[in-house]
Order: C-alpha cells, then sequence, then structure tokens
C-alpha cells in the first residue's frame, strides 16, 4: 500500500511580512530534537549567527537563507520620511551581500543565492531603491519556491534508484530541515517510503554535530519511516551484514568532473561502499554545482571550532589543551560514486561529461 509523499509539516525557514517590514522565521536547529523553537531573523546579523552557528544548516537552506537576509538586511535603509539614493542601496547591498557570504565556505548555494539576488541589481539599473527592495523579495520569493520543487524531483528521481525491501544507509541531515521543501537524499527515502518499496533507514549520527541523530532521526520518525540510528563507526559492520542495499547522501559542493564535498564523514561511507560493492548515491540540486572547480580538493573546507568536539553540549570529553582538527566536510571522489541525483536527471556514470551534459552547462 503506497501513502502519498506529503510535505514536512515543519518549515525550517518562513518569510513573514513585505519588503520593508518583513522578516524570516526560523526553526533553532541546535536543540531540535528536544525543543522545536523559533527565532525571528528580523536582523541580517540574527540571520548571519543562525547560519554560522547551524540555527539554520544545509546548502539550499542556507541559501534560500541568505537570500531573505539580504531583503532583512536593508531594511534599514527605508526610515519614515528618508529618501533612499540608488546609489546608497547598491553600496549597502554589496555590504550586505559581503557579510553573508562571510558566514560559511563550503555550501556553494550561499553564494549562488546571494549573486542571484545581487543579479536582480544588475539586470534593473535604473529602477528605485523602493522598486528594488521589491524586486529581492520577489527574487528570495522565487528561490525557495523553486527549491521546493527541486526537492520533488530530487525526490522523485532518486526513489527511482533505491532498491525495496532493504537498509538505507544515510549520513548527516537532508531532509525539510536542509531545504525549503521535502530535502535532497531524504526526500528520495520519502518518496520511496511512499512508493510501497518497504526500506529502512540506517541513520549515521554524524559526529560531531549529531546531526543524524538529532535531526534525520526527528524527521523519519516525524514521517512514520523505518529508522534505525547507528554511530558513524558502526556503518561498514552494517554493511558486512548485509543490512545496506545502497547509500544515499546529499552534498555542499559538486565540482565540474563530479567530486561531492559533504559532511564530515561522507569519504569514508564512499570508500565503505565501494568495498562491499554498494551503490553509493548523491542528490543534490544543480545549485550545488560549481562547475568553476574540477578537483574536490580545491573546495573550500570550512574548520569548526574545537569544542564541538571537545565539549559536545557543554560536557568536556577531552583533557583541557587537548589538540583538535575539525573539518566540517569532506569529499567523495567522482570514481566512487555510482550517480549524482539532480533535479534536471541523474549523472551516471559521474564524468566531466555527463555532469556538464546533464546540468546542461
Ligand atoms: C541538503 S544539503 C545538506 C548537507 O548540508 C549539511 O551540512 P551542515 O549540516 O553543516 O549544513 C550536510 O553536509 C548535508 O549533507
Amino acid at each position: 500500500m503506497s501513502n502519498s509523499v506529503s510535505l514536512p509539516s515543519y518549515r525550517a525557514l518562513e518569510w513573514q511580512g513585505d519588503e520593508l517590514t518583513g522578516s524570516l522565521k526560523l526553526i533553532d536547529q541546535t536543540v531540535l530534537p528536544t525543543q522545536l523553537k523559533h527565532i525571528d531573523g528580523n536582523t541580517v546579523e540574527l540571520i548571519w549567527e543562525a547560519i554560522k552557528q547551524l540555527k539554520v544548516r544545509g546548502a539550499p537552506a542556507i541559501g534560500v537563507a541568505a537570500a531573505y537576509g539580504i531583503v532583512v538586511g536593508l531594511q534599514p535603509l527605508f526610515q519614515p520620511g528618508a529618501e533612499v539614493s540608488r546609489e546608497e542601496f547598491d553600496r549597502q547591498l554589496a555590504r550586505v551581500a559581503k557579510y553573508l557570504a562571510e558566514s560559511r565556505p563550503t555550501a556553494v548555494n550561499l553564494f549562488w543565492a546571494i549573486q542571484r539576488m545581487e543579479q536582480v541589481a544588475k539586470d534593473h539599473p535604473q529602477c528605485s531603491a523602493a522598486d528594488l527592495q521589491q524586486r529581492l523579495l520577489l527574487e528570495a520569493q522565487a528561490i525557495e519556491t523553486e527549491d521546493r520543487a527541486m526537492c520533488a524531483r530530487l525526490g522523485e528521481f532518486g526513489a527511482s534508484l533505491l532498491p525495496a525491501n532493504t537498509g538505507i544507509l544515510t549520513h548527516c541531515n537532508t531532509g525539510g530541515l536542509a531545504t525549503a521543501g521535502d530535502g535532497t537524499a531524504f526526500a528520495a527515502l520519502a518518496h520511496a517510503h511512499a512508493a510501497g518499496k518497504q526500506i529502512h533507514v540506517y541513520a549515521d549520527e554524524t559526529r560531531p554535530l549529531l546531526q543524524g541523530a538529532r535531526l534525520t532521526m526527528w524527521e523519519l520518525m516525524q514521517r512514520g519511516i523505518p529508522c534505525t540510528l547507528i554511530t558513524d563507526s558502526m556503518a561498514g559492520q552494517v554493511m558486512k551484514e548485509g543490512r545496506i542495499g545502497a547509500a544515499i547522501i546529499g552534498a555542499d559542493r559538486i565540482t565540474a568532473r563530479g567530486d561531492a564535498a559533504n559532511k564530515i564523514g561522507t569519504y569514508s561511507v564512499a570508500v565503505l561502499c565501494h568495498y562491499h560493492k554498494i551503490p553509493f548515491y548523491v542528490s543534490a540540486p544543480s545549485s550545488t554545482f560549481d562547475l568553476t572547480l574540477l578537483e574536490g580538493k580545491s573546495i573550500p573546507i570550512e574548520e569548526r571550532v574545537s569544542t564541538e568536539i571537545t565539549h559536545p553540549g557543554g560536557v568536556q570529553l577531552a583533557p583541557t589543551g587537548a589538540n583538535v582538527y575539525n573539518p566540517a566536510f569532506d569529499f567523495a571522489p567522482a570514481e566512487l560514486i555510482t550517480a549524482i541525483i539532480t533535479e534536471k536527471g541523474i549523472i551516471q556514470p559521474v564524468t566531466e561529461a555527463n555532469v556538464r551534459k546533464v546540468l546542461g552547462a
């Protein structure tokens, strides 16, 4: 019996109001799963901080949040009775765009969304500041709406590849919390479940910030999708036991040859899948591709504070002064990826020629 794929009842982010007084309502993902708490992103500083601290996270969601962050960041220009010149507006737009671009370095969706917003100003050099502010809100809303449609396509294409009656391993979180819609890799899980494929999801906890344990398990259980939480170090064992028929993960930046940067631990999952001859799928929108880069080693990898590892949840687990290395991402080389699922189609085998062919680039 198949169930229909329902959009999540929660939304990682939601715009409220108009271009001059509106704000971005965000789920604070750092306190899930025990608290469903919202923050009101009514200043660009709050939105910047929410991105930096992973209160809002996930490549597509970061892009949507930054797009709205630009609208919010320009609102202070419009004070009652004050005339805003286009020159001043353009100066402030450049400042806010640069500020938001400095929040996190790896997810290319952030820069893609900011550039799309800046392009609106370039495309309308003669319009007034007030008119442009309205156009910027429309562009941010378009980015959000397109993201929702993208998730649906990723879900359909991804589900078509997932085997039935087996376990599917996933890493980090790629669901509605990481996007404006139903997710990327997560959408494939939801669509496969709804299609009656009888899958069982094995979710890596995903240290150090535990997006898998805290967020993916929460999303799967919200949707009634059979699931089991495992530690990252158990991925090989569940494969060895024959529990896993495929793995599917998201991405934060994919190069022209198909090297895919994703949450730390992704490379290990890809190598384990290769060894166990298990299909390894990457699911990501075309906005996650950076065709200016060829090799994964060129992708800027965010390094985060050591306390994420030494003091998870504020509890000290390592000696004071311990040396720590905390890269937030690694990358799976194209050679280890069975296929990359995009909203424009499936890239398989993963080669630069096929990347460009499917993306039409
Ligand atoms: C749907 S993109 C999700 C992608 O982003 C996550 O990183 P973070 O939680 O640090 O924003 C992770 O790499 C996911 O695969």
